[in-house]
């Protein structure tokens, strides 16, 4: 079940979602400086669904920033295959005064899609959720759970190419369900499968909960902290049951490793 970084040979030909050539991010200059992330070598193929697993402070949220473009590295390669990766919080951060429908509708205004071609995929991807009922309510009318969803939707509505309605190449998420409760988050996950199912598109999903990670990904990829690197990583793609909850009990260890070894 463990693989290393180098253990993808299948896809050596294929051009991926994508690709960090060791990537380093330092914040402030002189003796201030922090490195976050140091050598970075990371490669997400199209269509795939991968975890980035670490303690808090371990740089998982400065290494979406730099998938996403938000902000740049001090040194080393990103490419991607898509000009515009959705991205998704923790919060929701809709527009309070838009109703669902408008919060959703408000990337395809901006990037000057036609009405009509609005509207149809805006509803489209409304159902893609499950939310087409509620379309006219405003944020504060829905619950946390379902304020998620519409925050999904709307990633999924930014990363359109122009009008020609295709589904997102890539999804960026940084613990998009760890405000919710844990039925919630449980549902969301199981809602967030089946999207990434109808829709094909690739994900990177930063997560501190390895439950979480193993539940979701197809590989966990685990972070150590300052700087953050990758220590290891794992094929978790379809476990159920005692596997994997060995596969859990697995990574926890290695985690716990990796925090015990940094704190000392
Ligand atoms: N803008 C910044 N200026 C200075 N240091 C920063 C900045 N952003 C992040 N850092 C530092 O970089 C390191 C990584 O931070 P980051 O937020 O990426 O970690 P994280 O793994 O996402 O943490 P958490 O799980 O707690 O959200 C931390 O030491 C943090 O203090």
């Amino acid at each position: 079940m463990t693989a290393t970084l180098e253990a993808t040979p299948a896809h050596a030909g294929t051009e991926a979602a994508v690709r960090l050539t060791d990537v380093r991010k330092t914040f402030g200059h002189g003796h201030r400086a922090v490195t976050a992330l140091d050598g970075i070598d990371l490669r997400v193929e199209p269509g795939e669904f991968v975890c980035l697993l670490g303690a808090s402070g371990c740089g998982k949220t400065t290494l979406l920033n730099l998938i996403a473009g938000l902000d740049a590295p001090s040194s080393g390669e990103i490419a991607l295959t898509t000009t515009r990766p959705a991205v998704m919080f923790q919060e929701a951060a809709l527009m309070p005064w838009l109703t669902a429908a408008r919060n959703v509708e408000l990337p395809l205004r901006l990037a000057g899609v036609k009405r009509a071609d609005r509207v149809a995929r805006t509803t489209e991807l409304l159902d893609l959720v499950r939310l087409r009922n509620v379309g006219d309510k405003r944020p504060h009318e829905l619950s946390g759970g379902m304020r998620q969803r519409v925050a999904l939707a709307r990633a999924l509505a930014s990363a359109l190419d122009g009008n020609n309605g295709e589904a997102a190449s890539l999804l960026l998420m940084d613990e998009p369900f760890s405000a919710l409760d844990a039925i919630t988050r449980d549902v969301l996950q199981g809602e967030l499968l089946r999207v990434w199912e109808a829709t094909g598109t690739a994900v990177v999903f930063v997560t501190h909960d390895v439950r979480e990670a193993v539940r979701l990904g197809q590989r966990v990829v685990l972070l150590s902290s300052k700087p953050g690197r990758v220590v290891q990583e794992w094929a978790v793609d379809g476990l159920t049951g005692a596997d994997e909850a060995k596969a859990i009990e697995k990574i926890n260890a290695r985690l716990r490793e990796v925090i015990s070894s940094h704190a000392a």
